[in-house]
Formats: C-alpha cells, structure tokens, sequence
C-alpha cells in the first residue's frame, strides 16, 4: 500500500459501522488509503461498497467511528472540491436537460462563488477536462444522448475540472464499451501519478490488476486491502463471495 508519499493519509475510515434501521451494511470497516493511488473496491452485492462512498463523502454519518478526507472531515473536503465522486449511473437523471459541457462546469461551482458566474479560467478548465476525456466533439450534447462509456467520461471530466485531488468512481465501468472503460483506466493512472487518490467500485475482477495499484475486498467490513493479486487469491474470494467469481459473473 502507497501510504507513503504524503504522510497525511487520502482517506482515512476508522472503525465504521452503519446501519440503515435493521440492516447492518457497514461492521466496524477501516480504510486507509495513501495519496497517488488507484485501489478498486470489491465485493457482492449488498456488501456496503456504496454504503462505504456515502460514508466517506459525509453523505452518511457512521453509528461508530471516524472519517478523514486528507486530515479534514469529508464535508469541509467536498467544500473545498478536493472531494469528487462520481454516482452509479441509475443516480443519475439522464433527461435533464443539460449540456455535457455544463454538467462538466458544475464541477466548477464550487470556486466560483454564489453567482456562479464563469470566468475564463472556469472555461478553460472545462475545455481542457472535455480533452482528456476525449469528448470535446460531444460538448454540446445533451448529456442522455451519450453513450454509456461516454457519461462516465463526462463525469470523469466534472472531477477534473473541480480539480479534485481524491475521486470515488462507483461502478465506472458497468454498461461501458471496451474503448470507454480503456480511456477511463488510462486517464485514472494518469490522475493517480499526477498525486490524486482514486477509489473505484468495481465488479470487474480480472480488469483489476491493470487498473488498480491495490484493491480492497468488502464484507461489510474489510476483509482484505493489498496487491491485487494477493486480495483476489482463491480463499481471499471464497471468503468474500463464496465461490470463485473470476470463473463467473462476480454479481
Ligand atoms: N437506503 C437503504 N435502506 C435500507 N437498506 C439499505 C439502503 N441502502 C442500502 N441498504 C442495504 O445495505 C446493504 C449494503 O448496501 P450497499 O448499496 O452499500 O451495497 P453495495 O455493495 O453497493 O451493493 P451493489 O454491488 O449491489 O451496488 C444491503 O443489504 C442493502 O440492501
């Protein structure tokens, strides 16, 4: 695990539990995460991999525990905009109607003050993030009328623009052509070597090696966080999900 590059940690969950009335969707998890790393979260569904983004945003606040974003708590993190995340596609209203260069500029709203007026570096920021991504053809575009892979490259893009230095991507890559998913995982690395932290739920086990530096398996709490290739050993994923689920569908 990359912890060393900073001294102060990226993400710091400690001793998290969350319950959502009966159900007991997070069981003391702890989650350290050094800055200039990617590290894909895994596990079944229902295993508190969405409950463990809210957690971290402060969306959440834990029955038991504690959560730092780079030494602050999360909120004043997303209110600086270091903190970014982007949603699984079923959070998203996709008839709204907005264009994908205004969804990237939302990313922006948070320096530019109540008027939310944008100023030149506002709009150059967007553009080079529209770059990056590879839809500066498609700016215009409302953002339904994209692809799959494309609104995930969309809200890639909001992250940078916002400048955000620890990005949670839930589920990236579901629904995502091959072109899309490989964009996204290069773009990742590049953001990760530039010094950001990027931690990315994902059901894709075998694209994890070339995507994630470490990964971390979840049963409601961590049951393992390392190398890839040590957390998706055989027994490792018998104990997560049960069976071998890099012979079949993970879900
Ligand atoms: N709003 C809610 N109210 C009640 N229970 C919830 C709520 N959200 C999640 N849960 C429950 O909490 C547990 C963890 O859910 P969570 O969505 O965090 O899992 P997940 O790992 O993200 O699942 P998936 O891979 O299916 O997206 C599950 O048992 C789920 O049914």
């Amino acid at each position: 695990m990359n912890t060393q590059r900073n001294p102060e940690l990226a993400i710091s969950v400690t001793d998290a539990t969350v319950h959502y009335g009966q159900v007991l969707a997070l069981d003391h998890a702890s989650l350290q995460m050094g800055h200039g790393t990617v590290c894909g979260l895994v596990g079944m569904n229902g295993s508190g991999k969405s409950t463990l983004f809210k957690t971290i945003m402060g969306q959440i606040k834990p029955d038991t525990g504690t959560v730092k974003i780079s030494g602050t708590d999360p909120l004043q993190a997303r209110k600086n905009g270091k903190l970014a995340y982007v949603p699984q596609s079923e959070a998203v209203d996709w008839n709204f109607p907005i264009a994908v260069r205004d969804v990237v500029m939302t990313g922006r709203y948070g320096q530019m003050g109540w008027t939310r007026r944008a100023k030149k570096k506002d709009h150059a920021a967007v553009n080079e993030a529209l770059e990056r991504v590879e839809l500066t053809d498609y700016a215009d575009r409302q953002i339904g009328q994209l692809s799959g892979g494309q609104k995930k490259r969309a809200f890639v893009a909001r992250c940078i623009a916002q400048g955000a230095s620890i990005m949670l991507l839930d589920e990236p890559f579901a629904g995502v052509d091959k072109r899309s998913e490989a964009t996204i995982t290069k773009l990742l690395r590049e953001i990760a070597d530039e010094g950001a932290s990027v931690l990315i739920s994902t059901h894709d086990l075998q694209a994890l090696p070339d995507l994630a530096d470490e990964a971390v398996l979840l049963m409601r709490k961590v049951l393992k966080h390392g190398p890839p290739e040590e957390v998706l050993r055989a027994e490792n994923l018998a104990l997560a999900f049960g069976l071998d689920p890099m012979k079949r569908d993970a879900s």
